[in-house]
């Protein structure tokens, strides 16, 4: 059977319900990161060695969810990587609405608004949920947050993320793995990014929490900002894309758009020498 992705929906002119739960919780101390237009990869290599991770990759991603999908080993989380300052390109460009990122760093790429929610959970496992979902916060807003308005932002993301309480005062390593992602997650919205990146990064929720967060991530792309998001799962693809770019072998195959995207085609792209027939 041929499903074609649902129809995409128009960018709102509201803040994102994100947006809308921290500055409830926070006031006018809330800083969003300034919008951006467009991010892009040009011709982008990197070798690990022998290894070619990625080769002359050229993508541009704009406002709304871009998937990125690949079999293992395509390269998805080494672009993720680059786009995130954390590893240098061998070769190539990054560019953030026209202007070329040069050295970044994680911090830097931080500054210039983007989030990334890595593959594996990165948490302080000793430190609480609170200071978990402000790690690296500081400067961030404003003015310091008190305490009071701190557990209420960090409370209301959760909220929106998940169905079940998370204890602000546990030990964000006393968490069950699902949980520990949703603390993930919130801290990359905690910051209002205007790119935020996604690798995998549901894998350890269950349908209920991930339909959560589909939604919060959907709302937040409408809401004007780009989401590049990493996927195995066929379904999230079809459900979130605007746009899919399919990689084998570290190189860019196809980019496509919302209204092409269904199971066979993107599967003959990512595969084509196993003739898988969706039925
Ligand atoms: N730090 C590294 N050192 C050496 N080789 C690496 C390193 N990181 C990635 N690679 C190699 O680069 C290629 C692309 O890896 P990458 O992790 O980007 O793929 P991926 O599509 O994200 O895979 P997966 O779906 O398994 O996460 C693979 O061959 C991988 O083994």
């Amino acid at each position: 059977m041929f499903e074609t992705a649902k129809p995409q929906s128009k960018p709102s002119s509201q803040p994102s319900r994100i947006h809308q739960v921290l500055l409830s919780a926070c006031g006018d101390d809330v800083r969003q990161a300034a919008p951006v237009t467009s991010l892009g990869m040009e011709n982008i290599g990197k070798r690990y060695g022998e290894t070619a991770a990625l080769t002359t990759v050229t993508v541009n991603f704009r406002p709304g969810i871009h998937t990125i999908l690949g079999e293992n080993g395509s390269g998805k989380s080494t672009m993720l990587k680059i786009l995130s300052g954390v590893v240098a390109p061998s070769d190539g460009r990054v560019v953030l609405d026209g202007q070329t990122i040069v050295a970044s760093s994680p911090r830097d790429m931080q500054n210039r608004g983007l989030s990334t929610v890595f593959q594996e959970v990165l948490i302080a496992p000793h430190r609480s949920v609170a200071d978990n979902i402000f790690l690296g916060y500081d400067g961030f807003f404003l003015r310091s947050l008190d305490k009071s308005r701190r557990r209420a932002a960090a409370e209301g993301l959760l909220a929106v993320l998940g169905r079940f309480p998370i204890d602000l005062d546990a030990p964000a390593g006393s968490l069950a793995l699902a949980a520990q992602q949703l603390v993930v997650i919130a801290r990359a919205f905690m910051r209002l990014p205007s790119i935020l990146l996604l690798d995998e990064a549901t894998a350890a929720l269950d349908y209920a929490d991930r339909d959560l967060v589909f939604d919060a991530v959907e709302d937040y792309a409408r809401a004007g900002n780009i989401v590049i998001f990493i996927s195995h799962r066929m379904e999230e693809v079809k459900r979130l894309s605007d746009h899919v770019t399919v990689l084998r072998s570290g190189r860019i195959i196809e980019t496509i758009e919302r209204d092409g995207i269904t199971s066979q085609r993107l599967l003959d792209l990512m595969a084509p020498e196993a003739h898988i027939h969706v039925e």
